[in-house]
């Protein structure tokens, strides 16, 4: 037990948090130290989650009861803007610890495009530009040294990680991206809101943030970092009435096989990426649960056009399994610690 590293983690009574509690039991590196809440403080994990029924974990305590000399590591699943103030907080007391976040706060590393596109001035300036854009298939060798670990969202992960392999290849053209980007409802967290009561989303489903949607900040960063000038993609997300998975259809101008040919050799040797045989595409069936990535390229009838088609677990490879997975490549462990397994299905 005591070369384990000794984990907090904040938010432990939302999906996400409750999402990496249940990843992390089973990892043989981590001991799960310390959770956190908010209006749940308290009450132990059972009471919040029934699925932890006997499991022996934590009782939730809030962040400022924490004991920081026990904790080599943290991971922060706590709404926007509230994060930023915390991790300064908790850096400025251990400058030592580790962190994966998960929110939103430390993904943009242009302070002006943070303030854009989150209405205020960012409060930890100094973290936001040491921040590491945790999409480790792509910046594995950056997270090996980071402190800060900023996990990107879940409709940006889904579709980032088949378009930047395209665009540094100059295999698409930069100007006619255009993603739809079906979720399920357990990204918009668990705090009550009408919005997301049954009889509103069930039998249904509805775009929003049409135009405008937060998460187009984070596919301009990165779209333009690959293709080495400003990209600016049209992104509408959809609510959809299931509660895990992302499925990213995305229209691209190029030769569908030259896209598939690209995919392919670009995640031949990544675990967690599986590019489909040409012309078949994902399910979200088929990653659910797990920290796999699915992606199908299928020529559209148009020559010259392709559809790339992109799925995976909103909670998993979209926000808690890709947070290990970060944690994993900044210890040096082995990448799939803890996260190797396949598929809930059926
Ligand atoms: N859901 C998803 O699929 C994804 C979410 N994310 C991001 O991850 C983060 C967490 O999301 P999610 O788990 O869905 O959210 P939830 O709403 O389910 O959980 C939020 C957690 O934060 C706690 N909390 C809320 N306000 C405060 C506060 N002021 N101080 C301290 N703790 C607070 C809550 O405590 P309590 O319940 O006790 O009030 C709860 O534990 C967000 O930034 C989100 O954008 C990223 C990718 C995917
Ligand atoms: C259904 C729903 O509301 N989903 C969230 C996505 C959550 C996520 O991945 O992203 P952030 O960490 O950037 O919040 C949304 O569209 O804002």
């Amino acid at each position: 037990m005591t070369d384990k590293l000794k984990v907090a983690v904040l938010g432990a009574s939302g999906y996400t948090g409750s999402e990496l509690v249940r990843l992390l039991l089973r990892h043989p590196r981590v001991e799960l130290t310390a959770l956190t809440a908010d209006s749940r403080a308290g009450k132990g994990m059972a009471e919040v989650f029934a699925q932890f029924s006997g499991i022996n974990l934590p009782t939730l305590v809030k962040i400022d009861e924490l004991d920081l000399g026990g904790i080599d590591a943290i991971f922060c699943a706590l709404p926007h803007a509230t994060t930023q103030i915390v991790l300064k907080d908790l850096l400025a007391k251990k400058p030592s610890l580790k962190i994966v976040d998960l929110s939103a706060d430390f993904r943009l590393e242009d302070p002006a495009a943070y303030e854009k596109w989150y209405g205020h001035a960012h409060q930890a300036l100094d973290l936001q530009q040491e921040a590491v854009f945790g999409l480790v298939e792509l910046y594995r060798d950056k997270i090996k040294g980071a402190r800060l670990v900023a996990n990107p969202g879940c409709h940006t992960t889904t579709s980032i990680l088949p378009i930047v392999p395209l665009l540094k290849a100059g295999t698409i053209d930069a100007d006619e991206i255009a993603i739809v980007s079906a979720t399920g409802m357990s990204g918009a967290g668990r705090a009550a809101k009408e919005a997301m009561l049954f009889s509103e989303v069930s039998e249904g489903i509805n775009a929003y943030g049409v135009g405008n949607h937060r998460h187009t900040s984070e596919f301009d960063q990165e779209y333009s970092k690959a293709a080495g000038h400003k990209v600016e993609a049209s992104f509408t997300p959809l609510l959809v009435p299931m509660n895990r998975g992302i499925l990213g259809t995305i229209h691209v101008r190029g030769d569908a096989r030259k896209l598939h040919d690209v995919l392919s050799k670009t995640y031949a040797g990544e675990h967690f990426i599986t590019v489909l045989p040409f012309g078949q595409t994902p399910h979200t069936r088929h990653i659910r649960g797990s920290n796999h990535v699915q992606i199908g390229v299928a020529a559209d009838r148009r020559e010259g056009r392709a559809i790339v088609i992109s799925a995976l677990d909103n909670l998993v490879k979209g926000a808690s399994g890709q947070a290990i997975q970060n944690l994993n490549v900044m210890m040096g462990w082995p990448e799939t610690t803890g996260i190797d397994q396949i598929a809930l299905f059926p």
